[in-house]
């Protein structure tokens, strides 16, 4: 892998924001002094985004916007992404880190949106409202409260007790419900919330299952067909984590055999890349089941914070170096480098480095002010701040270490 260096002048540095980042984001890129902002109402296709991403250096994206190891191949000046959102499942993040690049992301900014979409799907649910909504609109009129319940002292069954789940385990209480959850981690159940050994556990005690986990291998398909048997008869489905989570052909089995009396569906396994594209799911035309194109975390407030938060970090980091927040990367916190000129070293955590790295450094004879190191076990991240007046000098010899994956610096 070739290395290069950063060290650019502020005009020259260019951000690619797609899918509509929100307004407050760019406007923050532009008051922190980066002028080449381009931006893209949805994601480009794949293609296309190939040829976009060749001389950009900091690109924003949500989250249908695929970051493969063949895009990053070719985006060869990047030097971080910045995902607009709490997921990071579409970015390759061991090749991101691999090639030096950290990935940030807003990891609460639309946890209270998703929390508020959802409680209000479990009272839709309970009420029966889609399947009464749809047939008031063909003319239907299906006043009657066979099958209405109220929320209160249900059980709502919480798969992934994160910030999600458990910000929404403290709103169903408020409105009377029990809350289980399930989370591979230990949690502190907050409230009168009861932590429960399986996945098994939750699904058979539940009139309401919501899953609130990321996408991982461990999570794919995680509600099939043996899942959804699992649930009690009548009970209700809701999944705004993730689209590959539910195997949506087993659950339209399970509700067109009326096992389920109904679920909530945010996110599928395959989206339209934008509003002008269809949407097409084996789910469409079922009365008892509430769709939304994946906009559980999609609030002017949300949007908002996510936009400002992201892209703080992302100017952070090409000012400053600093890496607090990237999810993919060693977290260095820095604090301004006065004086000095700041040196940023990524290199493959092979033994040695560090006193290649040092020896350059004393080799020239420069003063170190201070030195920052955070490792992960394939990749190091070291900072320095030296009193020197030649920092390219240092960053050529630096670049000459066989480990380094980048160098920058900073005035
Ligand atoms: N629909 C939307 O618009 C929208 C908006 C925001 C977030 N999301 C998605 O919601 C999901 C949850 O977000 P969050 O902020 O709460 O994440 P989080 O990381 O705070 O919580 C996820 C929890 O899931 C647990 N977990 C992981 N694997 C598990 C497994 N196999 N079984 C049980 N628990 C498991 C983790 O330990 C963690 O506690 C993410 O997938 C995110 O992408 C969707
Ligand atoms: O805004 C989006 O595209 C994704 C929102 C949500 O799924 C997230 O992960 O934060």
């Amino acid at each position: 892998m070739t290395t290069r260096h950063h060290s650019l002048a502020k005009n020259k540095i260019k951000f690619l924001m797609l899918e509509g980042v929100h307004a407050r984001g760019l406007d923050e890129i532009r008051r922190q002094g980066y002028e080449t902002i381009a931006t893209e109402p949805k994601a480009p296709p794949p293609e296309q985004l190939l040829d976009m991403v060749e001389d950009v250096h900091f690109l924003g994206i949500r989250s249908r916007t695929q970051v493969t190891s063949q895009l990053l191949d070719r985006a060869r000046k990047l030097t971080a992404i910045g995902c607009f959102c709490i997921g990071t499942d579409q970015v390759d993040l061991t090749e991101a880190r691999r090639r030096g690049i950290p990935v940030f992301n807003a990891p609460y900014a639309n946890t209270r949106s998703v929390a508020e979409l959802v409680l209000a799907e479990i009272v839709m649910l309970l009420r029966g409202i889609p399947a009464r909504n749809a047939a008031a609109h063909r003319g239907e009129w299906l006043k009657s409260a066979r099958g209405s319940h109220e929320v209160r002292g249900k059980t709502l069954g919480i798969l992934g007790y994160g910030h999600i789940g458990s910000q929404l385990g403290i709103l169903a209480e408020g409105l009377g419900m029990r809350v289980i959850y399930y989370d591979i981690a230990a949690k502190l159940p907050l409230g009168n919330a009861e932590p429960v050994n399986t996945m098994s556990d939750v699904l058979a005690r539940s009139d309401v299952v919501t899953v609130h986990v990321p996408d991982t291998e461990l999570t794919r398909n995680m509600i099939d067909a043996q899942a959804l048997e699992q649930m009690q008869a009548g009970a209700y489905l809701i999944n705004a984590a993730r689209g590959r989570i539910v195997d949506i052909p087993a659950l339209a089995d399970a509700l067109r055999g009326g096992h389920l009396a109904g679920a909530a569906i945010d996110v599928f396994p395959v989206e339209p890349k934008g509003n002008d594209e269809s949407f097409e799911s084996e789910l469409r035309g079922m009365d008892n089941v509430l769709l939304t194109p994946h906009i559980g975390g999609s609030t002017e407030e949300a949007q908002e914070n996510i936009a400002l938060d992201v892209a703080t970090k992302l100017v952070r980091y090409s000012d400053n170096g600093s890496t607090m927040g990237a999810v993919n990367f060693p977290e260095v916190s820095l604090p301004d480098h006065a004086s000095a000129r700041r040196i940023m070293h990524i290199h493959r955590n092979e033994p040695g480095v560090l006193q290649a790295v040092n020896s350059v450094i004393s080799k020239a004879s420069v003063n170190i002010a201070a030195q920052y190191l955070q490792t992960l076990p394939d990749v190091g991240y070291v900072v320095m701040d030296l009193e020197t007046d030649d920092a390219p000098a240092l960053v050529r010899e630096l670049d000459a270490i066989p480990a380094t994956l980048r160098t920058r610096f900073l005035y």
